[in-house]
């Protein structure tokens, strides 16, 4: 069989995204929207998306340059002190597709999130009650757990438990890194499921130390040992229903990733269909690359499947090393390298 030179693609949704506000959401959204039809919108912003603000907030994503066709699916931020009513109420009238969970101070603008779940208990009864799903960002913030292993001990300590105690509450595994966590949502019932990044599947950890310290190789979860990454693959592109698209492309200003404490974060929306693309043929599955990225994740939650279809076509792209962006720089995924397939647009 010759390989093929074009792909027609159901257009895909990304279901883990961080598109910012003010001027790097004017230029960032376009990206996103560029390629994908509908968002997850990450609330991690400053303040945290904690009330139907979110609407604001939704209302300044499609005034973004670009966005024209796209759909911002909003999520709540979860706090200790998130109220069951208020949330239900938000999801009730549209304004949230789902919730948020950051462990308090595990990422990016993280320090308002959940420093026990317990604290969050009746929010998730309520949830799970009305369908509406929990998204996790899955690492524990113990100081004394090796930082390669946060994401496998908040398996044992937090997940499992969250399984047991709301066995029928949608939950998606957010940008899993390890073999523990794709084992997890694999042999987990149908409500568990995960979104994985295109640099979980491109890089492992020695490209944060390729020659010499490269910050545009860190984000969180950061990249595990080789292993892991051919773990993640294998279960992106295994055909399960269980694994999605979801960039989570996190752009930040090229002084604050080369920096003494350079932010966690790497965005990697300008190429993103393309980058799975070349990770999905690696592995001879370019023909499962659609349900991962076009129909897993809207069954997952509940939503139609998008009526458009996109082409990409097999030629050289060139990434290019900065692209400009509100006064400042940013870096994408894959800068300086050649990708193999095109996106054309819709096809
Ligand atoms: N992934 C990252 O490294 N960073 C994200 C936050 C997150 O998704 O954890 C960000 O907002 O910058
Ligand atoms: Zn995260
Ligand atoms: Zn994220």
């Amino acid at each position: 069989m010759t390989a093929p030179t074009r792909l027609i693609l159901r257009r895909p949704d990304d279901w883990h995204v961080h598109l910012r506000d003010g001027d790097m959401l004017e230029v960032v959204a376009g990206y996103s929207a560029r390629q994908f039809a509908r968002a997850i919108v990450m609330p991690n912003l400053v303040p945290p998306v904690t009330t139907p603000a979110a609407a604001a907030y939704r209302e300044r994503i499609l005034a973004a340059p670009g966005s024209a066709g796209f759909t911002p699916l909003m999520t709540l931020y979860l706090t200790d002190d998130a109220d069951p009513r208020a949330v239900a109420e938000g999801h009730a009238a549209g304004i949230f597709t789902a919730a948020k969970l950051y462990p308090a101070n595990a990422t990016t603008n993280s320090a308002h999130g959940v420093t026990d779940v317990r604290n969050i208990h009746p929010v998730l009864a309520t949830m799970q009650r009305i369908g509406m799903p929990l998204l996790i960002h899955g690492e524990v913030t113990d100081p004394a757990v090796d930082v390669f292993d946060r994401e496998k001990m908040f398996i044992d300590r937090v997940f499992a438990g969250l399984v047991r105690d709301f066995p029928e509450l949608k939950m998606v595994f957010e940008h899993i890194t390890t073999a523990e966590a794709a084992e997890f949502v694999m042999a987990a019932g149908p409500n568990v499921a995960a979104t994985v990044t295109p640099q979980h599947l491109h890089i492992n950890r020695n490209a944060l130390f390729a020659g010499g310290l490269r910050p545009h190789a860190y984000c969180l979860p950061v990249a595990k040992r080789e292993e892991h990454r051919l773990a993640v693959r294998r279960a992106a592109t295994s055909g399960s229903p269980k694994f999605f698209l979801g960039t989570d492309s996190a752009p930040h200003a090229i002084e604050r990733k080369e920096s003494g404490c350079g932010c966690a974060g790497i965005f990697n929306a300008p190429f993103a269909i393309e980058s799975y693309a070349k990770a999905f043929e690696e592995e001879g599955a370019i023909d499962r690359l659609e349900a991962f990225a076009s129909e897993n994740g809207p069954r997952f939650y509940g939503l139609p499947l998008n009526e458009e279809w996109i082409a990409l076509e097999r030629a050289a792209v060139d990434v290019p090393e900065r692209i400009e962006a509100a006064g400042t720089h940013l870096v994408p995924f894959h800068a300086g390298e050649t990708l193999p397939w095109r996106y054309v647009g819709a096809a």
